[in-house]
Parts: structure tokens; sequence; C-alpha cells
């Protein structure tokens, strides 16, 4: 949070246009710009909100945490008048979340491996089977072999 940049609502205010989109969510004021062609709920509903808080919307949406942690990447000033605890609440929702991402790519990693042990586990005693019983039932329809 050092030398972070503060802004009024007043500067975020002039930026409601397409060439210059500003939101804030939760204290952070968000450019958004680039963002509006990649946003997959539609550029039209950040426009209606540009240069004005969008937190409420956008928590009422469900936004996954992949998207609040995409709201960080698109920070670029804190909102003047914002509260620490405000601003730091979502920090802790990236800290999870690339917690969680840790993890997922741990269990990936060790998914293929884990299948393959499981066909080994598998196949071998049906292939000990199949012998078997193939064995068994070539010699008793022809006693001689
Ligand atoms: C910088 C701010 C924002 C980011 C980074 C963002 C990101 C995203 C992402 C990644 C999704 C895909 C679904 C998900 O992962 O949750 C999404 C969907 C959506 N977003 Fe946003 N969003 C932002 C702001 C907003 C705002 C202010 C609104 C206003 C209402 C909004 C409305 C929607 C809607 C309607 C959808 C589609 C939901 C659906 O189809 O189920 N978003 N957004």
């Amino acid at each position: 949070m050092e030398n972070q940049r503060v802004f009024t609502r007043s500067q975020v205010v002039q930026h409601k246009s397409k060439k210059a989109c500003w939101l804030v969510i939760n204290g952070r004021v968000l450019g958004v710009t680039k963002f509006l062609e990649e946003h997959p709920g539609g550029k039209e509903v950040l426009m209606e909100l540009a240069g004005k808080d969008a937190t409420k919307e956008f928590d009422a949406i469900g936004h996954s945490k992949g998207a609040q942690n995409l709201v960080l990447k698109h920070q670029v000033s804190v909102l003047q008048g914002a509260t620490i605890e405000e601003v730091e609440a979502k920090d802790h929702v990236a800290d999870t979340e690339s917690k969680n991402k840790e993890m997922s790519s741990f269990v990936i990693k060790e998914d293929p491996k884990s299948m393959s042990e499981t066909l080994y586990e598998f196949f071998v005693p049906v292939l000990v089977a199949t012998f078997y019983f193939g064995y068994r039932l070539l010699t008793r329809a022809n006693p001689h072999i």
C-alpha cells in the first residue's frame, strides 16, 4: 500500500468515456478502458457505471475469485477517503486464490501419474485372469494339450 496514488471522486468522474474509462470497486480506482472489450459481461454494463462506484453492482453479480483478482490487476490508484479495511479486504481474496491455484496445479500434476498407476493396477490382473481362463478353456476343449 506504500506509494499508492490517490484520486478524488471528481477526478474519477472525468473518466467515463470509451477512451478513458475508470470505475471504483472497494475503494480501488480501476482503469478498464482496454478491458471494456474483454469483459465477459459486456462493455455496456461497465460504461453505464463509468466514473462511478460500481462496488454494489460488481458484488451483486457474484463475480468469481478470478474476476476479483482481475480487479486488482486493473487498479490504477486508491480513491481518496477509502478506508484501508475497504481496500485491503480484497487482498485476502487474492492470497487465498493464489494458494488455491498452487493447490490445484499440484493436484493436476499428480493426476496423470495416479491415472496410469490405476490403469496398470487394473489391467495386469485382468490380463493374468484372461490368460488363465483362456488356457483353462483351451485345455478343457482339447484335453490332449
Ligand atoms: C474491473 C471490474 C470487473 C471485472 C474485472 C469483471 C470481470 C468479470 C469476469 C471475469 C466475468 C466472467 C464471470 C466470472 O468470472 O465471474 C464477468 C461477468 C460479468 N460481469 Fe463483470 N467484471 C467487472 C465489473 C463488472 C461490473 C461493474 C458489472 C456491473 C453490473 C459487471 C457485470 C458482469 C455481468 C453481468 C457478467 C456476466 C455474468 C454471467 O454471464 O453470468 N462486471 N465479469
